[in-house]
């Protein structure tokens, strides 16, 4: 069986964080694990209040899983701190893996900051060079590359800053402009749009976490990563098409097995 590994924060309200990472993976037919960097207390409305995890202990969870299970990709969302990124820097540079998915989480829909404002650099100059692919949406591009993005040119322009400090590939999610969610892939040479219809709902909690750990899924089932991108768009378009009415907030989305192997996204083999 394929695995893959999230290393992010857990959401107590089950939609987004470690939840929806590890839900995804199980929903596509992968193996989860989990390294747990930080405890937001969190439900529908908003992040009441957030624990850091030691980095001793992040340190301790990546070389627990690394020293034991084979791992096919991994994915990296909240990370909270400086510190908590030098140490997954540290020690994935020590186990290398041929898939790391980034999903450069920084602020909650609720506008709660899950990553301190003088992590960013370390994200920029220690991560960024050595991800695979990184899923920034737009106020998470703006902020890395220090520029507003207002049309699709910007997305264009965007990309292609990200490339000047060092980012190998990049799927920028455009799901925060006006007008239909379409994302802009670029792998380094070419850029590919991933056309999406915007569905009206408020349930859009985790669609990011959702999104990144599903293109981890399909890396680690050895997709290439314009076909796992594109899959992955799939499964996030049908998760909020059939997105929860949970909570009085913005609900999770949906990873129901069966919504995903009828849409012929698991691989039984
Ligand atoms: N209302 C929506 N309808 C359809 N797709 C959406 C909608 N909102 C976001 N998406 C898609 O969900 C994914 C995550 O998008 P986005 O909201 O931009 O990121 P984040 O959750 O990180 O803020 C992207 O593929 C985006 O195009
Ligand atoms: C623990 C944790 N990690 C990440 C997020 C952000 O998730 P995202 O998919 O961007 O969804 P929203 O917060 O925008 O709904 C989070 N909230 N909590």
């Amino acid at each position: 069986m394929k695995t893959a590994l999230t290393i992010a924060g857990s959401d107590s309200g089950g939609g987004a964080g470690i939840q929806a990472d590890i839900k995804t993976f199980s929903s596509l037919g992968v193996f989860g694990m989990s390294v747990i960097t930080a405890v937001t207390a969190q439900n529908t409305m908003e992040v009441k209040s957030v624990q850091m995890i030691d980095s001793q202990i992040i340190s301790d969870q990546i070389s627990a899983i690394f020293d034991d299970i084979h791992v096919d990709a991994v994915k990296i969302g909240m990370l909270g701190t400086k510190e908590n990124i030098d140490v997954v820097a540290k020690e994935l540079n020590i186990y290398r893996t041929e898939h790391i998915i980034l999903d450069p989480v920084m602020i909650s829909k609720g506008g709660h900051h899950l990553l301190q404002q003088n992590a960013i650099d370390a994200l920029k100059e220690k991560l960024l060079p050595m991800v695979t692919l990184i899923t920034p949406n737009i106020p998470e591009a703006e902020s890395l590359t220090d520029r507003k993005i207002c049309t699709i040119e910007d997305m264009y322009t965007a990309c292609l800053k990200l490339q000047e400090l060092g980012a190998n590939k990049i799927l920028l999610k455009g799901g925060h402009l006006e007008g239909d969610p379409n994302d802009l892939f670029f792998d380094g040479h070419h850029f590919t749009w991933l056309p999406g219809k915007r569905i009206h709902t408020k349930n859009v909690h985790g669609t990011g976490c959702t999104l990144s750990s599903a293109i981890t899924a399909f890396v680690a089932q050895e997709e290439t990563l314009l076909s796992a991108v594109k899959k992955a768009k799939d499964y996030i378009t049908i998760a909020i098409q059939h997105s929860l009415e949970l909570g009085s907030g913005h609900g999770p989305t949906n990873h129901f097995y069966h919504l995903y192997e009828r849409a012929g996204l698991v691989d039984n083999k």
